[in-house]
């Protein structure tokens, strides 16, 4: 870091520092890329994104806003920061509920100029980019996985370095490949995932680090495991059996998954995933070692989720029809997360197990049912 500091001041002081044009190099620059930052980096770069205050609140952007964790993640900003001060954005029709709660406006991270004025109009200070294609979704559609996951990624990069915001991305356990170490996964080890979220997750986490180091982008990813929530859909992924087991055995005591009874992967509850987000971003710059790093809760296989379900539904029936593509995704992920950089930096804790993850769960299905029952 010294060293990188020590070699962009000579740069600097020369006038020689090159800035990215979105998808290629050059040392002088049009207006449209990176180009109303003053012509030198600052010294303490990495420091200039906008911290947050009672009295100062961030402006906050989140994109891909209307998937599984983007409304509860608005809703936990706007309970810190105030309802105006967090637009959440996507391309897809809000339904009403959700225009209810606070500002949503149409974002198409594939659209450069757009984004760039959403920024530049609503004054954004703080970036969640939620916007992607997951793994099973990616595979479906590799063209589509590649432009959003990958062009879309530097787009966000590119806007959040002109404007100097602190940007968040979310990485995940796609990140990780058959060869990385699997009980547990280190922060820092051999990744060569195959399929095309993760590979575009990895892109994504050194792109991120590099726009730090070089341009002082204040970038922080969390390699999210999967996520589990009640009140959102998951958009397309390999960890959405758990999730979609609690709906079925709530309403018709059975679930059919397409994982293998064995298949061990890190979860996690929404509730703590978001809190975890929110912590790294409030992080002073000095507590984080790194710019990405594994959160971890607990981990569980179908099977054992299944038997935690039937201590609350003894009749619950779990079958197993394994989808290959899934199995073969699932097989390559880590089973296990060592999350002790994340721990010792900067205080992260998780709240909910196993136990109270499937207690939680339940008792959301069970209302909902009797609420659709009384309809
Ligand atoms: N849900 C999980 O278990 C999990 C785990 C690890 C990491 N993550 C990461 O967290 C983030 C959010 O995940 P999620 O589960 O909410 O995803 P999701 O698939 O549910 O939602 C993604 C959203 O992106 C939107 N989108 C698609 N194309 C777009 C475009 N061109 N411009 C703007 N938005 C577009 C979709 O409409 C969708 O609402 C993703 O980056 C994902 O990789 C999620
Ligand atoms: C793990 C995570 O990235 C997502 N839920 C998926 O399964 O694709």
């Amino acid at each position: 870091m010294q060293i990188i500091r020590m070699l962009r001041h000579v740069a600097v002081a020369r006038g020689a520092v090159q800035r990215p044009l979105r998808s290629c190099w050059m040392s002088v620059l049009p207006v449209r890329c990176l180009g109303n930052s003053s012509s030198q980096i600052p010294e303490n770069a990495s420091f200039h994104s906008a911290a947050s205050s009672e009295a100062d609140p961030p402006r906050i952007l989140i994109t891909g806003g209307l998937g599984q964790l983007g409304v509860g993640l608005a809703n936990l900003l706007r309970k810190r920061f105030g309802e105006e001060n967090v637009i959440l954005s996507d391309i897809k029709k809000p339904p009403n509920y959700v225009l209810h709660r606070g500002p949503f406006i149409y974002a198409d991270v594939l659209d450069y100029k757009r984004l760039r004025e959403i920024v530049v109009n609503h004054r954004i200070t703080w970036l969640f980019h939620y916007s992607a294609l997951l793994s099973a979704a990616g595979e479906a559609n590799v063209p589509l996985a590649r432009a959003l996951n990958i062009t879309g990624l530097h787009h966000v990069l590119d806007i959040a370095t002109e404007y100097h915001l602190r940007l968040f991305v979310p990485s995940t356990i796609a990140a990780f490949g058959s060869t990385s170490p699997r009980n547990p996964a280190l922060d820092l080890c051999t990744q060569r995932p195959r399929t095309i979220y993760g590979v575009s997750k990895v892109h994504m986490e050194l792109m991120g680090e590099y726009y730090y180091y070089r341009y002082g982008l204040d970038f922080r990813c969390l390699r999210y495991p999967g996520i589990i929530s009640a009140d959102s859909e998951p958009g397309g992924g390999t960890t959405d059996y758990a999730v979609h087991i609690f709906h079925e055995a709530t309403r018709r005591g059975k679930f059919e998954c397409n994982l293998k009874a064995n298949t061990r992967l890190p979860m996690m509850d929404v509730s703590d995933c978001l809190r975890a987000t929110l912590e790294v971003m409030n992080a002073p710059a000095e507590s984080l070692s790194m710019r990405t790093y594994n959160i971890s809760a607990m981990s569980f296989t179908p099977e054992e989720l299944a038997q935690e379900v039937r201590r609350h539904l003894p009749e619950f029936q779990i079958t197993y029809h394994v989808d290959p593509m899934r199995q073969a995704i699932a097989d390559s992920w880590p089973m296990n997360l060592d999350d002790s950089n994340a721990r010792k930096d900067w205080g992260w804790r998780h709240d909910i197990d196993l136990p109270e993850l499937v207690t939680k769960m339940l008792n959301f299905h069970r209302s909902d049912t009797r609420v659709a029952q009384t309809n």
